[in-house]
């Protein structure tokens, strides 16, 4: 609220304008932007070369939709997978809390008992809150359970508002604020879920909308959060493209027209066109505190942002983890492959099996130099896995230097050179595999299998 009083000191002449200057447009026919989106068609990005100015908060964070979105488009998890996984949450957001909020189902007795669980905790980070079916009653349990925060549903573009709810944008938004309403009357305060609004009339129906939303905020004295859902990844951030696909220009007129303040701005995004991560370090530059995110991307159809990306973008945008603590999601990664069965896809970065393996030989050499040429950053000391090459045709003696001195540990007085014995009599073997006909990588099972017999022969120890 204190965020909202100091902007409107700032914009009060500004929003009175605006406001006046953005009526609500209640089109009788929908308004699906065909000029960007033909069914039949690729969708097209529209230039007009505005630009709009950065403006990233002093404090950003993320928010995780991994049991909400992400249960969505999975098998459910049980509640003591849910618990483990909310316990990994909290220690990756640190001590300041990075990973702000986490969101819950709450319609089965399973899904309540999930967040008793999680609530009993204590833990301040990540705020157990809601997704509900908008109504009195549902807002009724969200406040005997005890939260303090709900995401209530405002699709906001006419795919949604014409042909899904079947009515007007003026009902829509009557609706839509009656609902808000009933929400604030009971104190708990609505997070506003903008679905679609990359396919939205930003300044005929979302700025309108928006603007009653502050309206309200400041008769019920609660915070209203406004979530930015780039539902189908149409969302694009290069510099000049037009609204509703640019996230700069919704953020900036949300900001600027409606009095939103960065605080209760939060960026929902899909990756159906590869998007996601970078629309949401878009938001963050542009004015969203919040990016919401699902742990490894899960989601609906391709996903969501995944949350251990925006942990590594922010430490590039702010220039420090503040906190966070990184090795977990390496934790997590195991937890998912192990407990929960899910494949993580090896060249996912930062926890795929391959994220820091390499494979030719010619990088391996560089990499038996020095690990900083072909690695992001010291992934041991982030993420506890140290830079591995992998060993196939291309290797070279180099690679399976690398190999062995990186997956033995070996101190460096002990480390073995590309023209050992040990290495070069492995390297004949590899060469013999491959001439034979092989066209797999060798495993470490099989390598393991082969030093220990070379060893022998040679009477040495690793
Ligand atoms: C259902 C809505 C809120 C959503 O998750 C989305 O728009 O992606």
């Amino acid at each position: 609220m204190e965020d909202r009083k100091v902007f409107m000191n700032q914009h009060t002449n500004l929003l009175e304008l605006e406001e006046y200057m953005y009526p609500l447009v209640d089109v009788e026919t929908p308004n699906v932007f065909r000029n960007l989106f033909r069914y039949d068609e690729i969708p097209k990005i529209a230039f007009n070369d505005r630009i709009v100015p950065h403006h990233m908060p002093d404090e950003i964070w993320i928010t995780d939709t991994t049991f909400r979105d992400g249960q969505q488009s999975r098998a459910p998890y049980t509640t003591e997978q849910i618990v483990t996984i909310f316990d990994y949450l909290h220690r990756l957001g640190g001590p300041k809390g990075k990973i702000r909020q986490s969101e819950f189902f709450l319609y089965s007795k399973k899904d309540r008992d999930a967040v008793y669980k999680c609530m009993e905790r204590g833990y301040e980070f990540p705020e157990v809150t809601s997704w509900i079916r908008a109504s009195k009653k549902d807002f009724q349990l969200v406040k005997e359970i005890g939260l303090k925060e709900t995401g209530v549903l405002v699709s906001c573009s006419d795919y949604h508002i014409f042909y899904k709810l079947k009515m007007t944008r003026r009902e829509a938004m009557e609706h839509y604020l009656s609902v808000i309403r009933d929400c604030l009357e009971i104190g708990v305060r609505p997070r506003c879920h903008l679905e679609d609004i990359t396919r939205s009339d930003i300044y005929g129906f979302v700025i309108p909308f928006c603007v009653e939303l502050m309206k309200l905020m400041e008769e019920y004295k609660i915070p209203i959060k406004v979530r930015v859902c780039d539902t189908m990844g149409y969302g694009v951030n290069f510099p000049g493209a037009v609204i509703p696909r640019s996230i700069p220009g919704i953020i900036y007129g949300l900001m600027t027209h409606a009095g939103v303040p960065s605080s209760l701005i939060e960026f929902h995004g899909h990756n159906d066109f590869y998007k996601a991560v970078n629309n949401s370090t878009t938001a963050w530059l542009y004015g969203a505190s919040g990016v919401n995110c699902s742990l490894f991307g899960i989601g609906e159809r391709t996903g969501n942002t995944p949350l251990e990306a925006m942990v590594f973008e922010y430490a590039q945008l702010k220039g420090t983890l503040d906190g966070m603590d990184t090795r977990v999601i390496t934790e997590l990664a195991e937890y998912y492959e192990k407990e929960i069965g899910y494949h993580i896809p090896s060249r996912t970065p930062f926890v795929g099996k391959n994220f820091n393996v390499t494979k030719a030989g010619i990088h391996a050499d560089g990499m038996l130099k020095n690990e900083e040429i072909y690695n992001i950053f010291d992934t041991e000391k982030f993420l506890d896995r140290p830079a591995l090459v992998s060993v196939s045709n291309t290797s070279g003696a180099a690679g399976i230097a690398y190999w062995i001195n990186a997956f033995y540990k070996l101190p460096k007085e002990r480390q073995v050179d590309k023209n050992s014995q040990l290495v070069c009599k492995v390297k004949d073997w590899v060469d013999k595999e491959y001439e034979e006909g092989r066209v797999t990588v060798l495993t470490d099972e099989e390598l393991i299998e082969r030093i220990n017999t070379i060893c022998e022969e040679l009477h040495i120890t690793l």
